[in-house]
């Protein structure tokens, strides 16, 4: 006999042995904690350690295992009568189509029928296994699955929980399988501040006392014998009629099957009252299992189809502390590279400082990468610790300058730091909507000490930027004549290209519509002022003030270039006009307010140099507000010669 490119026959590399042994060792350990409802890590990584495993060494014994030894407790130790399997799993469409072809193929050989025409599929419920036996129609006994073959009796528990008839409807004497699991809500009602619904439910049922049992649910999918059923489908009715809940069902082809599992993966499973880890598909035939037989000690002729998790484990190489346009700084993990959704992956978000402390992260660690969709990958969890915990940076690794800490972020406060500078500059090219400025011409300019602030961009010379490496000429006058065809600019479009803190453009077009039309009443303007305002409040306000005083200068500098924002144009017949109402009035204020704003016109609560018109219950008022009008020679009107004006001015008032 020759044996051609057998890849066992040659001796696998003692490196490679080394970890086929350490993941064998470490799976059976991280399956007892699990199996008691105390995982040690997620199911994501330990499913990426199994599949490493499988691809190092496909038949390896730990693969074959079924659940866990059962510990030492209290609870008396059942022997199934029928073992208690798991399943084999697939995990994309592609293998899903494989498996049904290599059944098809392998029952059309025995002389059956194709099963990919006559499939049935279940939600696969996402919670622990329990066998249960009826004894003349009558709740006798309920075991845990164990390691397939002894499980605990859990009788007593599993007897309060829900969905567990306590008689059948018929006298018959029957095993059945079902999960037992925490439907969410029950979670949130009965289980205050726990997260995880299967190791409640995991942990629950074995309590010796039986607390809590009365919240879990029983689901069944199964029936182990005694029956005279030849689908999956009867099976199925049969349980229902007899009384049991079961998870959703569905008789179908291969096709329908990738149909209903896009539909769950897309929309129906984020809905459901209970977790699901994917789909279970057998061939509905009991005969075509019985044909297809067994491997790795599972049935061929059922899967689980399950969820794409995409996660993998990777070690981590090195972390990086970027400062960014804020200041603030991103831990970001560099890891030995990954196939992640298509994607090659080697860097990973590790959010903020906080995140690091809470994961006790460091160079040398074996990490869970994952990658949903678009997002940045990231770091979900320290699988192993292989090095020293990552002591975060006391310095800006940008400008050197000391990081403050600030709740969960390190922020380099330095507003000279190159990461600072090249935000704003970013933040202003941004807001005035010039397309043609790319983030690498900012930092180019940046790096070059061209610009330091906003108001240097317009002092640039085509010169400079033809001068910087891959411009030119052409670029040079399209981006500077980018930026001064976008001039003036409108106050709120100036003040947001500012980008102080919590000062978006909605914000400032709300100060300008409350009467701060000008840079100058702005800077004049206090915390108080502010925070008056509706929709702003004090917090803003305060940012505001400080983030506008912490820039005066530099917008000083900017007015004198010439870059003055502009007030947009009110619209209405009273726009340009502003009024400020003082006294007792007939019409309640916010009604005269109202009158004004509709028509385009501004109310002020004080007098200043810009108020047009004082209106007060006498227009020979002495108040101090009066007094200061006639100073800046605003005209003074009363109620009748407020209306008279507006009126006249084509304002109806009813
Ligand atoms: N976090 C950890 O440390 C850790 C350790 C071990 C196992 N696990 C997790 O446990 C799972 C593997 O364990 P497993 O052997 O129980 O296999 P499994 O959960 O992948 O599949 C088999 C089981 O699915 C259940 N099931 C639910 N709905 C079903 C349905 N409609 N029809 C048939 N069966 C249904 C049954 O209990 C069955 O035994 C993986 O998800 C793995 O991530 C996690
Ligand atoms: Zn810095």
């Amino acid at each position: 006999m020759t044996h051609l490119h057998h890849g066992w026959d040659k001796q696998p590399d003692p490196a490679v042995r080394a970890r086929i042994d350490e993941l064998a060792e470490r799976i059976e350990r991280y399956r007892a904690s699990y199996y008691a409802g105390k995982p040690d890590i997620s199911d994501a990584a330990y499913d990426a350690l199994e599949d490493e495993l499988r691809d190092l060494d496909p038949t390896h014994p730990a693969l074959a295992r079924v659940g866990t030894p059962v510990a030492v407790t209290e609870w008396e130790k059942a022997r199934h009568e029928i073992p208690m399997g798991s399943l084999n799993k697939v995990v994309n469409e592609a293998e899903l189509e494989a498996w049904a072809a290599r059944c098809d193929e392998l029952v059309v050989k025995e002389g059956g029928k194709a099963i990919s025409d006559d499939l049935f599929v279940a939600e696969k419920l996402d919670g622990i296994s329990i066998e249960v036996i009826y004894r003349d129609g009558k709740y006798a006994d309920a075991i845990t699955r164990g390691d397939g073959i002894m499980g605990e009796r859990i009788s007593p528990n599993v007897a309060r929980m829900r969905g567990v008839p306590q008689k059948l409807k018929e006298k018959l004497t029957l095993s059945v399988r079902g999960e037992i699991i925490l439907k969410l809500s029950d979670m949130k009602k009965s289980f205050p501040g726990v997260a995880n619904p299967r190791n409640a439910a995991a942990g629950t049922s074995k309590r010796f006392d039986g607390q809590g049992c009365e919240h879990l649910t029983v689901l069944f999918y199964d029936l182990a014998d005694h029956l005279d059923v030849t689908t999956e489908e009867q099976k199925i009715t049969f349980l229902r009629k007899q009384g049991f809940g079961t998870p959703w069902t569905a008789k179908g082809t291969l096709k329908d099957v990738l149909g209903i599992y896009r539909k769950y993966a897309s929309e129906i499973r984020a809905g459901l009252d209970y977790e699901i880890d994917g789909l279970v598909v057998r061939a509905n035939s009991t005969a075509a299992q019985t044909l297809l037989g067994e491997v790795n000690r599972r049935p061929r002729g059922a899967t689980a189809f399950k969820f794409a998790s995409q996660a993998k484990v990777s070690k981590v190489v090195e972390i990086l502390w970027d400062t960014g346009p804020s200041g603030r700084v991103t831990p970001v993990a560099i890891v030995e590279p990954v196939e992640l959704a298509g994607a090659t992956v080697q860097r990973a978000s590790l959010h903020n400082v906080g995140n690091v402390r809470a994961l006790g992260i460091g160079v040398g660690d074996e990490v869970l990468v994952s990658r949903r969709n678009d997002v940045i990958p990231y770091v979900e969890e320290v699988v192993e610790k292989g090095g020293k915990t990552e002591q975060p940076p006391t310095r800006c690794r940008r400008c050197s300058a000391e990081l403050v800490t600030s709740g969960e972020y390190l922020l380099c406060r330095n507003q000279a730091c190159p990461a600072l500078v090249e935000g704003r500059i970013h933040n202003w090219i941004d807001a005035i909507g010039a397309l043609e400025w790319g983030d690498k011409l900012i930092e180019q300019l940046v790096e070059a000490k061209l610009v330091k602030e906003p108001g240097d961009l317009y002092k640039l010379k085509p010169k400079q930027i033809a001068d910087l490496e891959r411009r030119g000429d052409k670029i040079a006058k399209k981006v500077l004549d980018e930026l001064t065809s976008r001039l003036p600019l409108t106050l709120p479009v100036f003040l947001a290209a500012l980008g102080i803190e919590g000062f978006a453009i909605q914000t400032a077009r709300l100060l300008v519509a409350s009467g701060y039309t000008t840079i100058e009443k702005l800077l004049a303007a206090t915390e108080q002022d502010l925070a008056g305002i509706s929709g702003l409040g004090p917090i803003k306000a305060g940012m505001i003030v400080r983030g506008l005083q912490g820039r005066k200068a530099e917008i000083e500098r900017l007015i004198a270039q010439g870059i003055v924002p502009v007030t947009q144009e009110q619209e209405g017949p009273l726009a340009g006009m502003s009024f400020c109402f003082t006294g007792a009035l007939s019409r309640p204020r916010g009604e005269m307010t109202n009158l004004v704003e509709a028509n385009g016109g501004r109310v002020l609560s004080g007098v200043t140099k810009e108020l047009n018109y004082l209106v007060s219950a006498e227009a020979d008022s002495t108040s101090s507000k009066a007094q200061k009008a006639k100073k800046y020679g605003t005209v003074l009107l009363d109620e009748a010669g407020f209306f008279k004006l507006i009126q006249d001015k084509g304002v109806k008032v009813s």
